[in-house]
């Protein structure tokens, strides 16, 4: 069965999954924290619809590049699917992930302007302190951040630090 995505060659949500459950595995057996980011472009719909889908799958490629050369060879980038990503980073705490991903907004922020695409990104990091019971329940904390954007004001990262249900 395929692990990639075939657009950006990033992880497939089937490999993406697979990953996560050995992380949170990891995390339990070693005692770490990670940290879990859903990526979601706005206005993605817009590009597709004024310049074309094969305008829109150039900027999802380039999406995928950004992510690639600012973040880590150990953190797990996926395309889950249409204009959704995820990253999950390994061994990382809330300060290191606030860090690591300024370096991708500003290359994703870059990448865009000088394309002239006229979209944004809203995005959820969760830093797990407490570790999630399953894969369901990590990625719905995190999409669950991601959508507290989307229904904002969208453009924007919220960060989590998760420690069990209150
Ligand atoms: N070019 C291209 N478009 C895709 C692909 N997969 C999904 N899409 C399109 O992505 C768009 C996603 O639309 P929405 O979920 O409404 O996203 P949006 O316009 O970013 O809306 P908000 O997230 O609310 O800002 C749809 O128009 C899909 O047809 C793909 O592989 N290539």
């Amino acid at each position: 069965m395929a692990s990639t995505d075939n657009l950006t060659g990033l992880s497939n949500s089937r490999s993406f999954y697979l990953d996560l459950g050995n992380e949170i595995l990891r995390s339990i057996r070693y005692k770490h924290v990670f940290s879990l980011s859903y990526i979601d472009i706005d206005n993605f719909k817009s590009i597709n619809d004024s310049i074309g889908h094969l305008k829109g799958d150039e900027l999802l490629i380039s999406v995928a590049r950004c992510l690639i050369s600012s973040l880590r060879k150990t953190d797990i980038i996926a395309r889950l699917g249409g204009d959704e990503f995820a990253v999950i980073f390994p061994e990382t705490s809330q300060e290191e992930v606030k860090s690591a991903f300024a370096k991708a907004s500003e290359e994703l922020k870059y990448r865009m302007r000088k394309n002239k695409w006229q979209v944004s990104f809203s995005v959820g990091i969760v830093t797990f302190e407490t570790l999630p019971m399953d894969i369901k329940e990590a990625m719905k904390i995190a999409d669950e951040l991601m959508y507290s954007v989307k229904n904002n004001k969208k453009n924007d990262v919220a960060f989590k630090v998760w420690q069990g249900k209150a």
